[in-house]
């Protein structure tokens, strides 16, 4: 059985000190999940969230890391600075990233590769836009995304990633997939890991991300391959995330 994994990215929102409130807040309403909890704060809160999560239940992710090792490259993250924080996930290839940042499907595969060999769980982003759903090439755009991400990796590697996928027309933007529509799509992505990696493809983890909240949360994840959240707006109030956690 793959144990569900709902995770905030919080995005650019919420200084180190608003962090260690949300953090504190959100601590007590987690404590008894049955799924792995994750929050994804900004890069310069990270040091602050990391001592405010000692001793709790929850995991720490960033949004990005840099596939380079160190050097020259300005306004970038290394995997050792994440993980000399106590990071532990890392949010790779988000479709804000892919869009206003212009990481591509190899730098993707780069990030991902650099992750897992230091030791950070990525959490892989794909999705398709409006007008590829409605031309209807959804599975190709994320079966190739997905392929793309993952290319080069052992099964072994393969089957610690987790995957998100969210519909870029669902985000921030209060549409959500349907449940069932949602599960189809990560079947797509599931039988494509399968075509290349084989069983380890049973135990990635895919998300659904795309105005997840309280009230949708519980249809999502009683689909049979939607395997946890991630989380945008809905995980920058405690309560809210609560919810969705304890789905
Ligand atoms: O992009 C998302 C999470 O990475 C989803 O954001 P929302 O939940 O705000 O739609």
């Amino acid at each position: 059985m793959r144990k569900p994994i709902i995770a905030g990215n919080w995005k650019m929102n919420k200084t180190a000190s608003e962090a260690v409130s949300l953090i504190n807040e959100l601590k007590p309403l987690v404590a008894d999940a049955d799924a792995d909890v994750v929050v994804c704060p900004p890069a310069a809160d990270l040091a602050a969230a990391a001592q405010a999560l000692k001793g709790s239940n929850i995991g720490l992710g960033a949004q990005n890391l840099d596939y380079h090792d160190s050097g020259a490259f300005t306004g970038e993250v290394s995997a050792d600075m994440l993980l000399d924080l106590g990071v532990q996930y890392v949010i790779i290839g988000h479709s804000e990233r892919r869009e206003y940042y212009a990481e591509t499907d190899e730098t993707v595969n780069l990030k991902v590769k650099k992750a897992l060999e230091k030791g950070l769980i990525p959490i892989v982003c794909v999705g398709e836009k409006l007008e590829e759903r409605e031309s209807g090439v959804t599975a190709e755009v994320v079966r190739k995304q997905t392929k793309l991400a993952l290319l080069g990796l052992a099964e072994s590697e393969v089957a610690k990633v987790v995957i998100a996928y969210e519909p870029i027309w669902a985000i921030g933007t209060g549409k959500t997939a349907t449940a069932d529509d949602a599960n189809d799509t990560i079947k797509e992505i599931r039988a494509a890991i399968r075509e290349v990696f084989g069983g380890a493809a049973d135990e990635v983890r895919i998300q659904y991300g795309g105005s997840m909240n309280p009230k949708n949360a519980s249809e999502l994840m009683a689909m049979s391959d939607i395997d946890g959240g991630l989380i945008g707006g809905a995980s920058l109030k405690a309560e809210d995330f609560s919810k969705v956690v304890n789905y």
